[in-house]
């Protein structure tokens, strides 16, 4: 006699027939902080069960929708991208590439890996709603304008992110991630990361005190922290969460960042500043570790057992369309 609710949109529904190593309140990562202060739950490898959370996220047929922009020179970083995206990223769930560009012959085909194909054994062992395998990850390509600044071309990713959720249809189930191009996945990246607001530490920042953020510092602009405010310094590189989430954010950065240009004055690291203020004032309700996005110049530190996303390095000079 199982307990079926009306409704499970509130709490997580798992599978009874799914199998999985005994939880303890008392053994875990002991090394990381695995919790905020207000509650949300820092992602870090070791604080979940992978098969878990896919078999409970199949369940809910979501959609993962990710961002990514590639102006002028960028456009050389979406092969490794896309490639890695597909190896890596939500495997096995309806996964949507939205790639904005001026460049859209340079946009690479790229090949869907066999991982995304639901295996005959999971097929035996889910349930009769997801018998029908997901299909494969999809890619749109959209043209956007160039611009002469490098600035402009990341700040404008909210303008343009909020403008794509505003058309995209109503989901319940939605979420979405606005990535940078300039990065390569080399791990899983997956459900773990699911939220209503998902913000990443940064990778150059973790360890440092608050004093040393990068956060926008003059009072005139609305990305303005002042000392001894802020969390974390998170990264403009990697933002999710629910659709209707992730347009809240985007029409608020959008928003104060055109009012700060009226006044003459841009953020300290532009959208990412207002990011940055956004979630001092609108929590994450999960955080992810800096596996979510690390720098490959960056030595791998003892905390960070695997990286699954990271920034590759590249020529300023060279690619930027200004110094
Ligand atoms: C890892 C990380 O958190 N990076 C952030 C950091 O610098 P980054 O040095 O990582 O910035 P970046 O040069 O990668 O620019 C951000 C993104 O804008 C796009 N782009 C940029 C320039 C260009 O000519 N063409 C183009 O397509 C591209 O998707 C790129 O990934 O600070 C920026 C502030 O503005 C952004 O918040 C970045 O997300
Ligand atoms: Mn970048």
């Amino acid at each position: 006699n199982d307990v079926i609710p009306e409704s499970h949109k509130f709490h997580l529904m798992a599978s009874d027939q799914l199998l999985y190593e005994q939880p303890s309140i008392l053994r875990g990562r002991s090394d990381v902080v695995t919790v905020t202060p207000w509650l949300a739950p820092v992602v870090w490898e070791g604080t979940f069960d992978p098969r878990l959370l896919d078999s409970v996220y199949r369940l809910e047929n979501i959609t993962v929708t990710a961002t990514v922009f590639a102006v002028g020179k960028y456009v050389m970083f979406l092969k490794s991208f896309l490639e890695t995206a597909e190896r890596h990223f939500f495997v096995g769930f309806k996964v949507h590439i939205y790639v904005f560009t001026d460049r859209a012959d340079e946009v690479p085909r790229v090949r869907m890996a066999a991982g995304r194909q639901v295996t005959r054994e999971e097929r035996k062992r889910g349930d009769a709603r997801r018998s029908v395998p997901p299909p494969k990850p999809t890619l749109t390509v959209r043209s956007v304008a160039g611009s002469e600044r490098w600035q402009e071309i990341s700040a404008r990713r909210m303008e343009l992110i909020q403008s794509l959720l505003e058309e995209l249809p109503p989901a319940p189930r939605g979420y979405v991630f606005c990535l940078d191009v300039d990065s390569r996945f080399h791990g899983r990246w997956g459900s773990e990361s699911l939220g209503a607001l998902v913000a990443v530490t940064h990778p150059g920042y973790y360890r440092d005190p608050r004093s040393r953020f990068p956060y926008e510092r003059r009072p005139a602009s609305r990305a303005y922290l002042a000392p001894g405010q802020g969390d974390f310094y998170y990264c403009g590189g990697a933002f999710g969460g629910l659709l209707q989430e992730v347009h809240q954010l985007a029409k608020t950065c959008r928003h104060n960042f055109e009012a700060d240009t009226q006044d003459g004055i841009e953020a300290a690291w532009q959208e990412e500043s207002h990011l940055n203020r956004y979630m001092w004032i609108n929590k994450p309700t999960k955080v992810l570790s800096p596996e979510y996005l690390w720098q490959d110049f960056k030595p791998q530190t003892p905390e960070v057992h695997i990286i699954r996303f990271s920034g590759v390095v590249k020529n300023y000079a060279e690619i930027r369309p200004n110094a």
